[in-house]
């Protein structure tokens, strides 16, 4: 007879900080999940008995290596790269590669084992993985982007393919990088294929993709809106982050008929009382994809704006909040400012932005919160569209693509709501996401036995 260990939550967690010293990223992850799983499974022994929740927590692999490069100074860097191959279960891992100082072991476990979840969420046959390099792309030159990134592919390509594991962008990682990892994968191995996604759409990119995370973001906001009887239009937004999903979020509300107030980045926020509207984004874009200057130039730039150096803008009043640049950006204090501001919803662009105390201030004021691995899983999804097209050797037009992602994001809403949803009509979507994502991979890999 099988022995069943059938552990309760708080010595569950015991485990997973003992396992992984060091690690708060990894661990706080794992426990926002694991407190709604835990009630889920209950007494479904089958769950217990094979250990599902337990194995999930650990990877099936971290691979870490150096990466050594030439800078324009004819000096030699040397920095770390991972990629952590977290569940394949029910797909090829699937995943973005991020570009940061701030990049650890910790916070790219953190967010292999999310995208486990959200990948699953999708409906699209991925598993879950994540990769990246404690590198800063910021003031390199091209020359030297480039070298980097064809070092750091020079080691990952034995670790990917289209069927085994196909990495995409993530913060600092977008189209250029893309383009040269996609290069030297390409003359190393002397293959053109679907190996990495968010590719330029000469070579095999979709349609969508770079609009899908932020857009999709902004959908899921519709629709928590929508299950309450509300909309888009007419509502101020603070968006934090100026990057790829800050910029098509705020172009989403924007098209809905709503106001963005702020963005930001790592030096600060611009707020702007007038709206940044369609015209400013694409200024916006232009200073962080070409110029690839800061945020702070908005309000040289639009005078009625102004610039607040070393702030989020979570206590500027709002009604829609949607956290867009990094982990951990909107504590409880900040939570406790938008709710006392009245805010209405607030749609996670980034992965785990909110702290565990912050989700627990918006659950507690009954808000409509959208957890990252529900609300930007369209940009994943749309990636999970590039893998199908390449395989193919199909491409769809962006109205199509548009209108799978539309799809596609409702379908990740009534998920949520099925699972999550609480006496008296308030939706927990952090417990109707967790569950959703855990089912699917749980019972594919009970059907695996013991692997
Ligand atoms: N790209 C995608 O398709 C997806 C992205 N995400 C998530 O969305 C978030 C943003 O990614 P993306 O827009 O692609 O990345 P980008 O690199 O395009 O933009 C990142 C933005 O966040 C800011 N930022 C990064 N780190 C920090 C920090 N420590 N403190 C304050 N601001 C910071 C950056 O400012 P600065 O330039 O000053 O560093 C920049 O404005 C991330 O959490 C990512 O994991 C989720 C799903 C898919
Ligand atoms: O498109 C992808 O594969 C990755 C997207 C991603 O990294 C994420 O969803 O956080």
């Amino acid at each position: 007879m099988a022995v069943s260990d059938h552990v309760d939550f708080p010595t569950f967690m015991e485990g997973v900080k003992k396992r992984n010293p060091g690690q708060p990223e990894f661990v706080q992850a794992v426990q926002e999940v694991a407190q709604d799983i835990f009630d889920f499974i209950g007494d479904k022994e089958e769950y217990h008995e094979a250990q599902i929740l337990r194995r999930i927590a650990e990877p099936d692999r971290v691979v870490s290596f150096r990466v050594c490069w030439e800078d324009d100074n004819h000096c030699i860097r040397v920095q770390r790269g991972w990629r952590v191959q977290n569940n394949n279960a029910i797909g090829p891992y699937k995943g973005g590669i991020r570009f940061h100082p701030s990049v650890t072991e910790s916070v790219l476990k953190f967010l292999a084992f999310e995208q486990t979840f959200k990948n699953s969420l999708t409906g699209l046959p991925m598993g879950g993985g994540k990769g990246g390099a404690n590198f800063n792309p910021r003031g390199k030159s091209d020359s030297e982007v480039m070298r980097f990134c064809q070092a750091f592919m020079t080691e990952l390509y034995r670790h990917i393919g289209p069927d085994t594991d196909v990495p995409a962008g993530d913060i600092g990682v977008g189209a250029r990088e893309i383009g040269y990892m996609f290069g030297q994968y390409k003359r190393i191995t002397n293959r053109w294929e679907g190996v990495l996604t968010g590719k330029a759409t000469e070579y095999g990119g979709s349609q969508m993709r770079p609009e899908a995370t932020g857009y999709g973001a902004v959908y899921f906001m519709q629709n928590m809106l929508k299950h309450q009887g509300m909309d888009v239009e007419g509502h101020t937004a603070v968006i934090s982050g100026s990057g790829n999903v800050a910029t098509h979020a705020a172009e989403k509300i924007v098209q809905l008929g709503g106001k963005v107030l702020t963005l930001s980045d790592s030096g600060g926020f611009i707020h702007d009382p007038d709206g940044i509207d369609q015209e400013r984004i694409d200024w916006v874009k232009q200073l962080k994809n070409v110029r690839r200057g800061r945020i702070s130039e908005y309000a040289d730039h639009f005078t009625n704006a102004t610039f607040h150096e070393g702030k989020r803008p979570w206590d500027v009043p709002c009604d829609l909040a949607l956290p867009c640049a990094t982990q951990n950006e909107l504590n409880e204090e900040e939570a406790k400012e938008l709710v006392a501001n009245g805010v209405k919803a607030v749609s996670e662009g980034a992965n785990m932005p909110t702290t565990l105390e912050g989700v627990k201030v918006f659950h507690d004021a009954k808000i409509m919160y959208g957890p990252g691995k529900a609300a930007n899983a369209g940009g994943v999804a749309v990636s999970g569209l590039e893998m199908s097209q390449n395989s193919e050797r199909i491409s769809w037009n962006h109205e199509r693509l548009g209108e799978m992602l539309t799809e596609l994001m409702e379908g990740i809403h009534g998920k949520c709501v099925e699972y999550g949803k609480q006496d008296g009509g308030y939706v927990d979507y952090v417990k109707g996401a967790n569950i959703a994502g855990f089912k699917k991979v749980a019972d594919a890999m009970l059907a695996f036995g013991v692997v």
